[in-house]
């Protein structure tokens, strides 16, 4: 009867930029977080949950995580996609995050242990060209990270995906999506120059990674994959959209670039194919958009059969209560390849205390039980929900294109 769940309330705030918390509540008083952040769709997670999870979960055991899981995947009937999946996960995090309180354990415990000191981050680097690009991955070096993922403008090209020039990166700043143009040749001959001159700069051991943004067809990402081979990069990511994951295919036939995909996919479906034929390096699917620890924890292990290791996304829309609910799994799962770290606005970190930190190019997880991140609710309050949207992406002529 303890674990009975007597509440369970949606919270949203915007310190720094907007983000859904879930808030489960046991009779024992114990409560749990779960990130429920869907960015430039936030508000349809939050009536998910209000008004359609909630009501299920009232009265039932908070121990019973996995029969909860099914309960609601198999339950919803219309199944997966983003917004079913980002609220399923905030009910499983937070249950982990209750298991790990009521057990006195961290939840990298509760999974099967340490399996490494600290997970290894990437940082955002980026330019409006390819010397303030390299000048801005100096500086990610000098503040320890061992890896860097760098972005430079591409000419002719206004707000490319990925330039904040200076300021932190936040895509989604407009109430509609804000309309870039997108040119694929420009970026094409870019890019290369842009390795070529971080490997001159910074030499061959930083980890080098780069994202594409799903923004060029099959043979277009091969050339780029293969172009970049001699600065050999960590990875190259979501080359081309993955619907087809097919497509990748022809990705694999031209080039040896290591292949990153999956932080727009929501289940083990979307990486299914990719995955058991070695189409792919790194899955970047997480917790709060791929149902869950319970649900990860599935992919991560299908991914080990095939030496696929995982590369979870960590953008700023991604709450701490994510991040710390990561770097737990981080900490335990065996085919770990690396881990996403954007800072947060001070007011997000504010809101949401929690004990991960960075030393060592490394993101360490607290050992507080649960995943060690809280909700400042007072705080929260002071920060209405701000309607915002992702960009979008037209070629020169008009032709709708990917961002
Ligand atoms: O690899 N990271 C990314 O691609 C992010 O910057 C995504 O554009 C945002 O999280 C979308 O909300
Ligand atoms: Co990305």
């Amino acid at each position: 009867r303890d674990r009975e769940i007597v509440d369970a309330r949606v919270i949203v705030t915007c310190p720094g930029r907007n983000f859904v918390t879930l808030k489960i509540e046991t009779r024992s008083g114990i409560t749990g977080l779960g990130d429920a952040t869907l960015n430039g769709r936030e508000l349809a997670v939050a009536s998910y949950l209000q008004d359609h999870v909630v009501p299920n979960l009232i009265g039932r055991d908070a121990g019973r995580i996995e029969d909860i899981w099914q309960f609601l995947y198999r339950g919803a009937y219309w199944r997966r996609g983003p917004v079913t999946m980002t609220a399923i996960a905030a009910v499983d995090v937070a249950l982990w995050d209750i298991l790990g309180k009521l057990a006195g354990m961290p939840i990298y415990q509760l999974l099967g242990g340490r399996s490494r000191e600290g997970a290894l981050v990437y940082g955002h680097a980026n330019g409006r060209d390819v010397a303030e690009a390299s000048d801005a991955v100096g500086r990610f070096i000098e503040q320890g990270f061992l890896a860097v993922r760098a972005q430079c403008g591409v000419p002719g090209v206004k707000k490319a995906y990925g330039i904040s020039s200076g300021k932190a990166y936040e895509p989604a700043e407009s109430e509609l999506p804000l309309e870039t143009v997108w040119s694929t040749p420009q970026y094409l001959d870019i890019v290369p120059q842009l390795f070529e001159r971080l490997r001159a700069d910074h030499g061959n051991d930083v980890h080098l990674l780069h994202d594409v943004h799903h923004r060029l067809t099959p043979i277009e990402a091969a050339r780029l994959a293969r172009s970049v081979e001699p600065y050999r990069l960590f990875w190259l990511e979501d080359a081309t959209p993955a619907e087809n994951q097919k497509s990748f295919e022809l990705i694999r036939q031209h080039s040896t670039t290591p292949l990153a995909v999956g932080e727009v996919f929501n289940s083990i479906w979307d990486c299914k194919h990719l995955i058991e034929n070695q189409l792919i390096d790194y899955i970047r699917t997480t917790i709060v958009h791929g149902g869950g620890i319970t649900h990860l924890r599935r992919m991560a292990d299908f991914a080990a059969l095939h030496q696929v290791r995982t590369g979870f996304h960590g953008a700023t829309d991604l709450s701490p209560v994510c991040m710390g609910a990561a770097l737990h799994f981080d900490t335990w799962v065996p085919n770990f390849g690396i881990q996403e770290y954007m800072f947060h606005a001070d007011e997000t970190n504010e809101v949401f205390p929690h004990d991960y930190a960075f030393h060592d190019g490394r993101l360490h997880c607290g050992e507080a039980p649960g995943h060690g991140v809280s909700i400042d609710e007072k705080l929260a309050a002071r920060f209405p929900y701000s309607p915002k949207q992702l960009p979008v992406a037209r070629l020169e002529d008009g032709t709708m294109w990917d961002w």
